[in-house]
């Protein structure tokens, strides 16, 4: 028989596969500027400069300088500056040493320069990726735009609002604002929160846009498997943001470096997308050509305001929504506040403390594409999301105990966590299709990260703030000496207990409503 009608391109295993690492690294470069200021959080809040010794000890060069003139104070010394501070310098000091003074010696490594932001601006940054998202409804006109002007218009706008926005960022942490404000606030802390924000809006909806552009290519075919893959690179960004902004940040002396090197990639990043749209295009001709074979000429309906109706009254949807809001909200926002909870709570060096929270998303690099698979063969889904919203419950309490501060401990609790941030994402993305077809699909994945969005932004400042008033212990003198981290985990095991509840109403209407969660995707 003649060779069958023709083939889309899409069918062909290397370009499908091709165009999904395209896109993913777009957005892998989107989640390693998402997460690149998590680690700074202690240097964000410090006040002046640090001064980092090369056993790994830091203090405050205020601090430093204060102790240095005390074991000098009868010696004809030359007066001491921060500018006299330098890599290299060995520096003696009278400090505190098991409850007596005594005399140390240490090397300075590098001088890093703190901004002084308090707890509460950090969180409110931190939130601020979601705040157009949110306020301005940008990932609901999102979802609209993706739906009526296609792949290739919003993923080239959203792409380059991603790397507007960090530019916006860089410029805000690079710049020295001295003690200017607006609206009573850190006018910093507003200029890098604009740049989050205008990150966000162009992230999310690049988030959307590349869930679509999966669906388009891989439906039928390996799409759990696929989206467990871009979930897993874009992991890798925040991996990479977690382990190694700390240490260019201390290298460099500045805050503002790994923000920059972000920038570049997102450069690079946009530039790929421009390259995945030739496919985009290339992808619809052999659509339309087999059509035409096939002798198919209606086209598809386009999309019209009255199918946000089938989203909006579907329970599976809302449950799946709200799955995602409560799970969501006790894994991002906690990645902004891990960093200074390794050093605090789990008495970790500085320069390894990253590392820690670096391990969640390394551990679901792998294990989201397995349990991708899993979900396309055997199927499972709505199960896979309940256990992992349990193992997020679990994990918070462990952190909320005021025992057990050991860092392998931290480390321990840290893999559970990898496995749970593995097991929901795998199983909750592929699910959406099944319960709202594909001509909606961009409008529902919108609004799913709207809502989780709401979370993204407000958990953050609420965990901020909770740190900055109900954490942070003071001596005395009115000094910082350590944070209780037992309410703000807490509070994160909340959303984890949700997360379970709901999780196991969505299996109850998937049995009434045969979705399909429960079974495997793939087609034999
Ligand atoms: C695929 C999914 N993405 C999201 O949930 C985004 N709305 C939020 C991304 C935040 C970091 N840029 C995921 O990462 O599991």
């Amino acid at each position: 028989m003649k060779e069958q009608i023709q083939k889309k391109l899409s069918d062909s295993k290397a370009a499908r596969w091709t165009a999904l690492i395209i896109v993913s690294f777009t957005m892998m470069c989107g989640y390693f500027l998402t997460d690149v200021m998590s680690p700074l959080e202690n240097l964000l809040t410090t006040r002046g400069s640090v001064a980092y010794f090369t056993d790994d000890t830091s203090v405050p060069t205020d601090s430093l300088l204060a102790k240095m003139e005390l074991l000098a104070a009868d010696e004809a010394s030359p007066s001491l500056t921060v500018e006299s501070l330098e890599k290299g310098l060995q520096v003696q000091y009278l400090d505190c040493v098991d409850g007596n003074q005594q005399v140390v010696e240490k090397t300075v490594a590098t001088i890093a320069s703190g901004e002084g932001w308090s707890s509460t601006e950090y969180g409110f940054f931190s939130g601020s990726y979601g705040y157009i998202n949110v306020f301005l409804l940008m990932l609901f006109f999102g979802g609209l735009i993706l739906d009526k002007m296609g792949i290739r218009f919003t993923g080239i706008l959203s792409s380059g609002l991603m790397f507007a926005g960090a530019l916006i960022k860089w410029y805000a942490l690079a710049s020295d604002f001295g003690d200017a404000t607006f609206l009573g606030m850190n006018l910093q802390v507003v200029v890098a929160s604009l740049g989050f924000s205008i990150f966000g809006v162009g992230c999310e909806i690049s988030g959307i846009t590349v869930s679509k552009v999966i669906v388009k290519w891989f439906a039928g075919k390996e799409l759990a498997l696929a989206m467990g893959l871009q979930v897993a690179m874009a992991r890798i960004g925040t991996a990479v943001a977690l382990g190694v902004s700390l240490p260019v940040a201390r290298m460099m002396g500045e805050v503002s470096y790994p923000v920059l090197f972000g920038a570049i990639t997102l450069c690079i990043g946009f530039l790929c997308y421009l390259v995945y749209c030739v496919m985009d295009k290339k992808e619809d001709a052999s659509v339309q050509a087999a059509r035409q074979e096939a002798g198919e000429t209606a086209e598809e309906e386009g999309f019209k305001m009255s199918d946000l109706k089938l989203i909006f009254c579907s329970k599976g949807f809302w449950l799946i929504t709200l799955l995602c809001l409560m799970f969501y909200a006790g894994v991002f926002p906690f990645l902004k506040f891990a960093t200074k909870l390794m050093i605090f709570k789990y008495n970790v060096p500085e320069s390894f403390a990253g590392l820690i929270p670096a391990l969640l998303p390394f551990g679901t690099i792998l294990l989201t594409p397995v349990f991708g698979t899993l979900y396309d063969r055997i199927g499972r889904g709505a199960t896979l999301m309940i256990i992992g919203s349990v193992m997020l419950t679990v994990v918070h309490v462990l952190f909320a105990l005021p025992v057990m501060n050991y860092w392998w401990f931290a480390v321990v609790v840290m893999v559970i966590l990898g496995i749970a941030f593995s097991l929901v994402p795998s199983a909750m993305w592929p699910s959406v299709p099944k319960i709202i077809p594909m001509k909606q699909l961009g409008s529902a994945y919108a609004i799913i990260f709207y809502i989780q969005n709401i979370g993204l932004a407000m958990v953050p400042l609420l965990i901020g703030w909770v740190i900055n008033d109900f954490a942070t212990q003071y001596n005395e003198a009115g000094v910082v000496t350590g944070y209780n981290y037992t309410v703000p985990m807490t509070i994160f095991a909340l959303f984890g207990a949700c997360a379970i509840l709901i999780s196991l109403m969505l299996r109850q209407e998937d049995a009434k409503k045969h979705y399909g969660l429960e079974e495997a995707n793939m087609k034999k």
